[in-house]
């Protein structure tokens, strides 16, 4: 699904208004229209007292519209006009006169006024600002938002928490609405995922307003949200007489003395997740471990008991993963060097072959193009420096990317993938995951996905999208705290079937 930056949402509203020939209200009354529905089957045949606040622009103007259709639909409301300027929109008027209509008169709120109670149990409706914000909430918008967030109610953001950018790190993080769910029109919104500002939107639901499609299909977009249709479209079909050789040799290098684990954990995960064959390469104290473990798979040894050194490999594999469990002494770096400088196919970077690399910057020019880095954070602020905001993060992560050829997977809640400058937010994964060896079992999985002819950055993305929904189906049974990473090895399966359930369990 495509995220649009600001400009383009404006865009595309204007738009949908020429071509379906409307009023821009229309457009409004569909967005209060989604959000009361949504509204009302969460609620059920509860009628909680729902306090709106509404600033004087659009987003305004959506709850006060929203305020109506909950009025006639016999809930009690408290309507509020969060009256920072006289400069009120057209549709926000609109709407003002219509509850008025209705007999219901908002108060209206300003920089004397006293905050209005707000019990617990109740609801908030956070009307105040969208997309239009164009400076932190300052003065008594902002002690009104601190209000709205100690207080104890469940409050619902409509289209953006108000006081959150979209395009730019928040300067003042006192003065953003904290909202349990954040309902948003047609398109996600990228601060929703990124680490510093997820935690304000709280869950998200997007909801159709009917813009324009041929115009959200023929404009680009830079960053992409991948759910389940996204992934279903990556997913290359088998062929009823294909053979094992059709499906790839992935190569598995890593483990040193008492890290043999984490090969034993990635060469599961290749496997699983379909190459046609896979060797792990080990020092010589692992190849009794792996040789037992998983039988399945082949294993060639270093010419050291403990730590990996320059070895060489008489075979071309069609994918490689470098640096799982490796540990970063001098021979273990020369033998990265030795496997970029042979590589015939793209390479997997992952853990202490990313620290190698950030120790040793001169290899960076060796990776081959369509190579796939794989840091958790620790590791990518070492590759490429700290950073001030998620936003400088990105813009550094992409020029590393388009330095280097390379595909970068940005580890995490909400992993973001980086390839030719676009974006690509995972949506599956959950806390369960934070789990040693999980991410062993990632370099696995993409590695295979490489073996088995998927593009590189569909590989990462698509192998991402499986691992995190592996991962999900580990979480189901027995909660975030007992999944181990073999659980999301073993879950696999049902993440690939997941793709084409008609009703998947999670
Ligand atoms: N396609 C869509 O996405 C649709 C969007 N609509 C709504 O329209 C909203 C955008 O509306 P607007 O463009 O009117 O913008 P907003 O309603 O977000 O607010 C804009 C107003 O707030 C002022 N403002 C911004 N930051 C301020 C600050 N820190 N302190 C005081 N005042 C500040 C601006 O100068 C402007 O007057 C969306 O977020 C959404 O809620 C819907 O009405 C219909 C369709
Ligand atoms: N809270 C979370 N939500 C979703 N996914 C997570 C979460 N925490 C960790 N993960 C995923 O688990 C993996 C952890 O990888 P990593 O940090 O390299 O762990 P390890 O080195 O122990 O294998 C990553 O793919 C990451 O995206
Ligand atoms: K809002």
């Amino acid at each position: 699904m495509k995220i649009f930056n600001k400009e383009n949402i404006y865009k595309a509203d204007k738009i949908t208004i020429k071509n379906q020939n409307i009023e821009s209200e229309v457009l409004m009354e569909r967005a209060a229209i989604q959000i009361f529905g949504w509204l009302k089957t969460q609620l059920q045949e509860n009628f909680p007292t729902i306090h709106l606040f509404c600033g004087i622009g659009n987003n305004g103007g959506d709850g006060l519209a929203l305020a109506r259709l909950l009025l006639n639909d016999g809930y009690e409301v408290e309507v509020y006009v969060v009256n920072f300027s006289d400069k009120r929109s057209d549709d926000f008027l609109l709407n003002l006169a219509r509850l008025k209509e209705n007999k219901l008169w908002p108060e209206f709120i300003g920089e004397n006024s006293d905050l209005p109670q707000l019990p617990e149990g109740d609801i908030v409706i956070d009307a105040i600002f969208g997309i239009g914000l164009n400076r932190s909430a300052a003065g008594w918008i902002k002690e009104l938002i601190q209000h709205i967030n100690t207080s104890k109610t469940y409050v619902i953001a409509v289209d953006v928490p108000s006081g959150l950018y979209l395009d730019k790190a928040p300067d003042d993080k006192e003065a953003i609405v904290k909202a349990n769910t954040t309902i948003t029109f047609q398109f996600p919104k990228l601060v929703f995922f990124l680490p510093e500002t997820a935690e304000f939107a709280g869950n998200v639901e997007i909801v159709d307003l009917g813009l324009d499609r041929e115009f959200i299909n023929t404009t680009t977009s830079e960053a992409f949200l991948i759910s389940r249709n996204d992934a279903q479209r990556l997913y290359k079909p088998r062929a009823k007489f294909a053979h094992k050789g059709d499906f790839g040799h992935c190569l598995i290098v890593g483990g040193s003395y008492g890290k043999i684990g984490s090969v034993v954990l990635a060469t599961k995960a290749a496997l699983r997740a379909g190459a046609g064959k896979v060797t792990s390469l080990v020092p010589e104290c692992g190849y009794d471990i792996l040789q037992s473990t998983v039988p399945e798979a082949m294993v060639i040894t270093a010419f050291n008991d403990n730590f990996l050194i320059p070895t060489e490999i008489n075979f071309k594999p069609q994918s490689s993963v470098f640096g799982i469990g490796a540990g970063k002494g001098k021979k273990t770096a020369k033998f990265l060097e030795q496997l970029l400088t042979d590589a015939h196919s793209p390479l997997l970077i992952d853990a202490d072959g990313i620290n190698i690399l950030a120790e040793h910057t001169d290899l960076l020019e060796l990776l081959p193009e369509k190579s796939i880095l794989t840091p958790h954070p620790g590791e990518l602020k070492r590759l490429l420096g700290d950073w001030k905001d998620d936003f400088e993060k990105l813009n550094k992560a992409k020029d590393f990317s388009k330095k280097y050829k390379v595909v970068l997977v940005i580890k995490g809640a909400f992993s973001i993938t980086i390839a030719d400058d676009n974006l690509y937010i995972n949506t599956t994964g959950n806390p369960g995951m934070a789990t040693a060896g999980s991410g062993d079992v990632l370099s696995g999985i993409i590695s295979s996905l490489v073996a088995q002819g998927y593009d590189a950055t569909i590989a990462a993305v698509f192998g991402v999208y499986l691992h995190g929904k592996a991962g999900d189906y580990a979480a189901q049974e027995n909660g975030f705290e007992f999944v181990i990473a073999e659980d999301i090895v073993n879950n696999l399966g049902n993440a690939y079937k997941s793709l084409f359930q008609q009703h998947p369990e999670n």
